[in-house]
């Protein structure tokens, strides 16, 4: 590559930064003049004021958060009839146009930049070349050509784009945190990225194939392109757990959105955020569908019909109240077809009509009279009687999930008296301490516990959803403001419906949904999705009526007890058969010699694994230890202490499992102190250890794999947990072993 076209790169980029500081310095400086500026005294005033200065403010921040690789690819096109020669565009994380509107750098999220990700010399897709830019800083360190000569074909279909980028960027070590690659995207991933926002799409692909990666930039793109629509509704984000989350938390920000709702399995109920796991047997139990015909059994066994006359002294009057009564006003409720807390309602006020009646005929016998005026008092008595109140609640009392799911899991004889057709073992399962923190399965039951009880508090909940509305109707007059005041893409409707708030503090559509149990996100993204069980499908539907869902996971790696093992039986009963399937086939993350050893491993034990191809080999053959049992400790020391020596710059996992755990952590932290973490809240030491589960969807420079034939036998599918565990690398997999080697895995390399 010549010098001169550097230079010249160099030199357009560097207008470009211009351009995005001039930016930056107006919205400032506009920011300025709103926050100095006197509005009339009016509330509407001052709070469109305040509106206007967070639009500036966003914008301001926004604009600093692209300024990494703010341009990074360029297409020169096809000149049309009559046009000029060379049609260059190039390519960025936003769209820059200068004073005359002429667009100086194209967003990569617009269609006309398809091409830059997806062309190739047999379908170049109106392009002649590509250019791929690497930056360091704010200046262009390198620029790689791809010229789509159709006398040139690939005779690899599947051939990698940008490749020089494309390697720089895999090979760099990791910091514990996920970035974007949209510099880098592949064409099999953007397809993906691009694919229709409506339906049911999933991702099947073996580790390191980018699905992660491709979720979270489907996400922006979705946001980007059906901005009007999913700025409204949200997007939500689904993770296996709250490690994984805060490993891909900053990709989105790097995009420029924000505003979606990140949540894992155990926080998909408002107001509760469970972290334990249940053992195996448990969380298999509870995510079965089994426990959602339960829970429906539990709520209707909380509406009991009396079976005798109830004495009943209402004001000094005595009623012998029939069952009969109680049982007309209870199938009243039944007809609604309400949950139970709302259909209670519907109960209560048909016993108390049917109580009031009784009474007054009972005054009458006794000579009083009673008119209809008479009724309105009548009533008030009875609503306020003692004995009412305890008949109509033991009747139909009303519950919380929270309630309802303690009870059952803390009364042994209501459960028994719920499943006559289980075992006394299957029972066991589910019985606790009635304090024990829930589970992060505990989250579905309660919220199909919700969906048959309806909320308890009926006027609190409908001021709730007066607020989601009013957000609603704010979000949409903003979104006309916007195209009336000409001032689209400098901000959007969220950012400007937050200052059309009246009260002083309303929060984001985020928050909102995130809070609101009967959100209907416009779009939902599940990762790792091989490990929900049916019950997490079912909560997951519900939060999501239009089921546009992109699905990402690969059903090889389940290692949830409850987990899928196919994605037909996995999604039937929530989208039945409309679905569509895309494969990712390249291995991204994970050099040759580390996959061959573990896919190795994999067909040795009959895991059906989806085979994908490394894009890269790496220096270091895996590096296997054998020793004995005395000297197993002192092996896994030795090992970490070999791979600092190689690098102690990059990030290391130590995968053992749970019984190893603390042996691990103790030597570890003898000879490393506080370089080692433990778990989740140890991802950002330096070396951490972890269990096969807790590495799942995140990755390292350099894995020591400990006792694998233990993963095996201690672990529920347990050779797909060895599986995703030695995947994790990026470079360098270390085994440690005194219990022998699994199947697959050679004595030494
Ligand atoms: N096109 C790309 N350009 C640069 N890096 C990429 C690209 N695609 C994937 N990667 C990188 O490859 C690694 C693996 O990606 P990711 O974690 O998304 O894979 P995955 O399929 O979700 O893996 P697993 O199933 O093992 O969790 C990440 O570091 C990601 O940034």
């Amino acid at each position: 590559m010549s010098s001169s076209e550097l230079a010249r790169e160099r030199d357009y980029v560097h207008g470009l930064y211009h351009q995005l500081d001039s930016l930056r310095d107006a919205a400032q400086q506009q920011l300025e003049a709103v926050r100095r500026s006197t509005p009339g005294g009016t509330h509407q005033n001052r709070s469109e004021r305040d509106a206007f200065a967070r639009i500036y403010e966003d914008r301001v921040g926004q604009l600093r958060e692209i300024d990494e690789r703010l341009a990074f690819g360029r297409l020169e096109l096809e000149p049309e009839e009559g046009g000029p020669e060379r049609v260059l565009r190039y390519i960025g994380r936003i769209g820059l146009r200068d004073e005359e509107q002429v667009p100086l750098l194209l967003d990569w999220r617009v269609p006309q930049a398809r091409a830059f990700y997806q062309a190739t010399a047999a379908t170049p897709l109106g392009a002649r070349a590509r250019r791929h830019l690497q930056s360091r800083g704010r200046d262009i360190v390198r620029i790689d050509d791809e010229i789509f000569d159709s006398e040139i074909l690939e005779s690899d279909v599947a051939s990698l784009q940008g490749e020089a980028a494309l390697m720089a960027s895999l090979t760099a070590e990791r910091t514990g945190r996920m970035g974007d690659i949209v510099a880098t995207i592949q064409a099999e991933q953007d397809a993906i990225i691009r694919s229709d926002l409506g339906g049911t799409l999933v991702v099947q692909g073996g580790p390191g194939t980018g699905k992660t990666a491709v979720a979270l930039h489907r996400a922006a793109y979705l946001l980007y392109s059906h901005r009007e629509r999913l700025s409204t509704s949200g997007v939500l984000i689904v993770g296996p757990s709250r490690s994984f989350l805060r490993y891909i938390e900053a990709v989105l920000p790097s995009l420029g959105e924000t505003g979606v709702v990140l949540a894992s399995l155990g926080q998909l109920f408002p107001g509760v955020d469970a972290r334990r796991e249940d053992v195996d047997a448990v969380a298999s139990l509870k995510g079965s569908l089994e426990i959602a015909a339960l829970i429906r059994r539990a709520v209707r066994s909380r509406q009991v019909v009396p079976t005798t006359t109830q004495r009943m002294e209402i004001n000094g009057e005595i009623l012998d109240v029939p069952a009969e009564l109680i049982r007309g006003a209870m199938q009243k409720a039944w007809d609604s077809h309400k949950p139970h807390n709302l259909a209670r309602v519907a109960f209560n006020k048909a016993a108390i009509n049917a109580l009031s009646r009784m009474l007054a005929d009972q005054l009458r016998s006794h000579g009083n009279t009673i008119d209809d005026s008479d009724q309105k008092w009548l009533r008030e008595d009875i609503r306020t009687a003692h004995d009412v109140k305890v008949a109509l609640n033991t009747a139909w009392m009303p519950l919380s999930p929270q309630k309802l799911v303690n009870d059952l899991y803390a009364r042994p004889n209501w459960l028994r008296s719920l499943t006559p057709r289980w075992t006394h073992d299957e029972r066991q399962l589910l019985l606790r301490e009635r304090e024990a923190p829930f589970t992060v399965s505990d989250v579905a039951l309660l919220d199909e516990a919700a969906e048959w009880l309806g909320e308890v508090d009926v006027e609190h909940t409908a001021a709730e959803r007066e607020q989601s509305q009013q957000r609603k109707r704010d979000l949409e007059n903003a979104a006309a403001a916007i195209e009336n005041m000409g001032v689209e893409g400098m901000i959007d409707a969220e950012t400007l419906a937050d200052g059309f708030e009246a009260t002083a503090e309303r929060s984001s559509t985020a928050d909102i949904a995130a809070a609101d149990r009967s959100w209907a996100y416009g779009h939902i993204v599940v990762d790792e999705a091989q490990e929900l069980s049916p019950m997490q499908w079912r909560l997951l539907a519900r939060r999501n009526p239009l089921k546009s869902f992109t699905i990402v996971g690969d059903v090889a790696q389940a290692s949830a007890a409850a987990a899928a093992t196919r994605w037909d039986t996995a999604l039937a009963a929530h989208v039945g058969s409309a679905w569509r399937l895309e494969e990712l086939t390249i291995n991204y993350r994970t050099p040759s010699q580390i996959v061959a050893v573990a896919e190795a491993v994999a067909l040795a034990h009959q895991v059906s694994i989806t085979p994908s191809r490394a894009v890269r080999e790496s220096p270091w053959p895996v590096a296997v230890t054998t020793t004995t049992d005395g000297s197993r400790i002192a092996s896994v020391v030795e090992a970490v202490r070999v791979d600092r020596a190689i690098s102690a710059e990059g990030t290391m996992a130590v995968i053992v499992s749970d019984s190893l755990t603390t042996d691990v952590v103790e030597a570890l932290e003898r000879e490393f102190g506080n370089d080692v973490g433990e778990g989740a809240a140890g991802l950002m030491r330096p070396i951490v250890v972890l269990t096969p589960r807790e590495s799942k969807g995140l990755e390292f420079d350099s894995v020591i794999v400990v006792e694998p034939q233990r993963i095996i036998n201690e672990i529920a599918r347990g050779a797909a947990a060895l599986y995703v565990a030695m995947t994790r690398s990026t470079q360098r997999l270390s085994i440690v072993a005194s219990e022998g080697l699994p199947q697959g895995i050679p004595e030494s390399r």
